[in-house]
């Protein structure tokens, strides 16, 4: 099945409260997806509109052509991890595996129960008594045992320790390679997660900043490392997100495409070009007003 997901001038008001504002994009494929954006930048909105539990205010949202909002078909095709907590509150973690094997149909309970025993998940504790990473880890193993066409993972490992954390991201890879879907991941943890992107999308106060491959984006910044004279001579007419340091070693960080001309230039003034991390790139693409233009 090849996922299509259709943003359509989406707009999600709350009252006074504006959370989405002419939001339009296509997301196709089977790709692992980032979902960026500050707090409070309306990520969880379009996720609970992408499965239906929210509807726009104005525009549209299509999965796959069709609207999911009061949609149980296409909600059986379309897995939201979010709070387990309030899902199962009063199950059993082994109950609430069950409820889910029976919502989803691709679900795949030796998958489920394997990473059930590499989470070290307490079957026999209530869901609402979990600890915060048993929680995540529940939440997690929802999200990858629903084989679900469209995944969207909202935070999911938020509450995990490192080591769970790493186990998630080689869980979700392996699975992904063995079973193609869309997954989206909306997440603060770039620096992590961000290797698992293909593709990103970045909402800033409720618009839509871009939505590129992330090997597209990178190509769109990078930082040079030399003396603060001639890292000054280079970048000066360029737009320079951030600097570090000054006198006999400083760096800064450039929004622009890396040319032919300016490689040869950075030679020149023996300057070290390296590519920004996405970390950096998303937090001074959502702090500064001019890189949007
Ligand atoms: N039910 C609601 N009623 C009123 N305002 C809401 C409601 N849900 C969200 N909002 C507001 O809409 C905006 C977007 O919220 P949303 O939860 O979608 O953002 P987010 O990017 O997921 O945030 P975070 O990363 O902090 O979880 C915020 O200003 C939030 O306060």
């Amino acid at each position: 099945m090849n996922m299509t997901v259709e943003w359509k001038a989406i707009t999600k008001q709350y009252r006074s409260q504006t959370a989405l504002r002419g939001v339009t994009a296509t997301l196709s494929g089977n790709k692992i997806i980032g979902l960026l954006g500050r707090n409070g930048s309306g990520k969880t909105s379009l996720l609970s509109m992408m499965k239906g539990l929210l509807r726009p205010t104005s525009g549209s949202i299509l999965v796959q052509g069709q609207t999911p909002y009061e949609n149980s078909e296409l909600a059986r095709q379309i897995c939201f991890v979010r709070d387990s907590r309030m899902a199962y509150g009063f199950a059993k973690t082994r109950d609430a595996l069950a409820i889910a094997a029976s919502a989803w149909p691709n679900w795949d309970a030796d998958y489920a129960s394997a990473l059930a025993d590499r989470f070290e998940l307490p079957l026999d504790t209530k869901v609402q008594h979990l600890s915060r990473g048993m929680e995540s880890a529940l939440g997690a193993i929802l999200g990858l045992a629903s084989r679900a066409p469209l995944t969207l993972l909202d935070e999911t490992y938020i509450g995990m320790d490192a080591h769970a954390r790493y186990l998630f991201y080689e869980e979700l890879l392996a699975d992904y390679i063995r079973f193609p879907r869309m997954l989206i991941l909306s997440t603060h943890l770039i620096e992590e997660v961000g290797k698992l992107f293909e593709e990103v999308v970045v909402i800033d106060r409720g618009t839509l900043l871009l939505h590129e491959p992330v090997e597209q984006l990178l190509m769109k910044a990078y930082s040079v490392t030399g003396t603060e004279y001639d890292v000054d001579r280079f970048t000066e007419d360029q737009l320079v997100l951030y600097t570090l340091g000054g006198g006999s070693l400083k760096s800064a960080s450039v929004f622009g495409e890396m040319t032919d001309h300016l490689r040869k230039l950075a030679d020149l003034y023996h300057l070290e070009v390296r590519s920004l991390p996405l970390q950096d790139l998303f937090v001074h693409l959502t702090s500064r007003q001019e890189v949007r233009a």
